[in-house]
């Protein structure tokens, strides 16, 4: 069986810069996820059109939207970006930029064209669950969102901000901690380890 190898971190996008080429259907949607996960992320959005949802959505989040086409000046301070105009030859100039200038950059929906994958997202307050399908199949990484909504305890957060309290009262060095930690919560899982 193919094997998914792409290693997920959790990125604090409020300490870093995004940008994104491009305001049309697919730059709303990509900056839909991006800010419902992390409302304030920092992000300038470059295009010669916006549609107005996206203005509206970016005014909100204090995305700096600005009205041109691409240039490499763009890039300047930019941690990451994302390319999704409608002109491929654009998408894979800005792939190119990126790379020399070793910026991770997402091609949207073109995945040879990607350094890193946006995935699909489930939050509970602290508890953060993210999915991918090696790119192989947005819809699927949609359901299995969807899926994963619905079955994940909403209560969920009270169990991390309980041991994070209990872990607080506990004696001893590290591994003592560890110990004491995996002893309460062993009736979570079915395997006995
Ligand atoms: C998860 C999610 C996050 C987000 O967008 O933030 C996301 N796509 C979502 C939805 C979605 N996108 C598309 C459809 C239409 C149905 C379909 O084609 O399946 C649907 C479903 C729908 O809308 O119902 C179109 C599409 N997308 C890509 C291709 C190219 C290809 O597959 O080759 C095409 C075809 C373009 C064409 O036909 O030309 C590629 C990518 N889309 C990814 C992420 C990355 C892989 C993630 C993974 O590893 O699974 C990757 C590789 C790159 C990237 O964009 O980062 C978000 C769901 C959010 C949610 O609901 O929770
Ligand atoms: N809309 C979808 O759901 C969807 C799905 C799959 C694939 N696609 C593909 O993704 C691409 C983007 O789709 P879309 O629906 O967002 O297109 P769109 O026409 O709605 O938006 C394109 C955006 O790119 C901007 N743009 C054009 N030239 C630019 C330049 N030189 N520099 C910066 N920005 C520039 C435009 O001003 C506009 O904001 C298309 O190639 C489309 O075929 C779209």
């Amino acid at each position: 069986m193919e094997r998914n190898e792409l290693y997920p971190v959790f990125l604090k996008v409020s300490n870093l810069n995004v940008l994104i080429v491009g305001g049309g259907n697919v730059g709303l949607e990509k900056l839909t996820f991006l800010l419902k996960s992390s409302p304030k992320a920092q992000v300038q959005m470059v295009a010669p059109e916006f549609l107005p949802d996206t203005l509206e959505l970016a005014e909100k989040h204090n995305v700096e939207t600005t009205k041109d086409v691409y240039v490499k000046k763009y890039l300047e301070g930019k941690h990451m970006v994302i390319a999704c105009t409608d002109k491929p030859e654009v998408n894979e100039q800005v792939y190119h930029d990126c790379r020399r200038q070793s910026k991770l950059v997402n091609v949207a929906d073109n995945p040879p064209f990607c350094d890193f994958y946006m995935g699909g997202i489930v939050t509970k307050g602290n508890v953060k669950v993210a999915i991918s399908t090696n790119g192989k199949s947005p819809t699927t990484a949609k359901r299995l969102r969807q899926f994963f909504e619905d079955v994940l305890p909403e209560n969920i957060d009270d169990l991390v901000n309980n041991l994070n309290e209990y872990r607080k009262t506990l004696k001893g060095d590290f591994e003592q901690k560890v110990e004491a930690l995996n002893e309460f919560t062993k009736g979570l899982v079915n395997k006995k380890d």
